[in-house]
């Protein structure tokens, strides 16, 4: 973890592991922007998932530009804000977060099988639960080196944010 107090926090997991559930806690109890991963999406990433298909590094490209040029505006503005994204592989962890200093990742960690119970129980969302072992296979779980946050998604979604907001020294 670094030491410096993040000016953005990138909250990263597969699909339905609570990223948006803890980004707007953040978000709301900082009074900091709050930016959804899925808004960044062009149309025709949101169709194939929708479709059935998992997206590929290039269908990836043009999101994780959106995210990272929203992450730079931010800090070059001296703003703070929050943003989910799935950010499943390390490159694309490079795009959006890479040697920013000021830019904390934070990981919520979980199984399978607690995460997919979720899932199965949301309602009114474009993601089918059929692409969850997609998500697994494309994940590479952040390294030390990489300084995350690591969060287990079995705690309740009020003790993790109180944990994270206490970890990152934002509380
Ligand atoms: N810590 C938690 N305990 C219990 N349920 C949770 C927890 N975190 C999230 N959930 C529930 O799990 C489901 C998925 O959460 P959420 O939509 O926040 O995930 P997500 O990672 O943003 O998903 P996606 O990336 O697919 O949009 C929701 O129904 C949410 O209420
Ligand atoms: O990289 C991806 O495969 C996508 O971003 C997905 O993770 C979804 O957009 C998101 O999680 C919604 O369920």
């Amino acid at each position: 973890m670094s030491h410096v107090r993040p000016a953005v926090v990138v909250v990263m997991g597969v699909a339905s592991s609570g990223k948006t559930s803890l980004g707007e806690r953040l978000a709301g109890q900082l009074g900091w922007p709050f930016r959804d991963a899925d808004s960044f999406h062009p149309p025709e990433n949101v169709a194939k998932m929708a479709g059935g298909t998992p997206l590929n590094d290039e269908d990836r490209k043009p999101w994780l530009t959106a995210i990272a040029a929203w992450i730079d505006d931010l800090r070059a503005s001296g703003g703070n804000g929050i943003v989910t994204c799935s950010a499943l592989k390390r490159a694309y962890r490079r795009v959006i977060i890479g040697d920013r200093p000021d830019v904390a990742l934070v990981y919520l960690k979980g199984s399978r099988e607690l995460i997919g119970a979720r899932m199965a129980q949301r309602q009114h969302h474009f993601m089918p639960p059929a692409l969850l072992d997609s998500q697994f296979a494309a994940l590479e779980e952040p390294g030390e080196d990489e300084g995350p946050l690591v969060v287990s998604v079995e705690s309740s979604k009020e003790a993790i944010v109180s944990d994270v907001m206490t970890r990152l020294g934002l509380a």
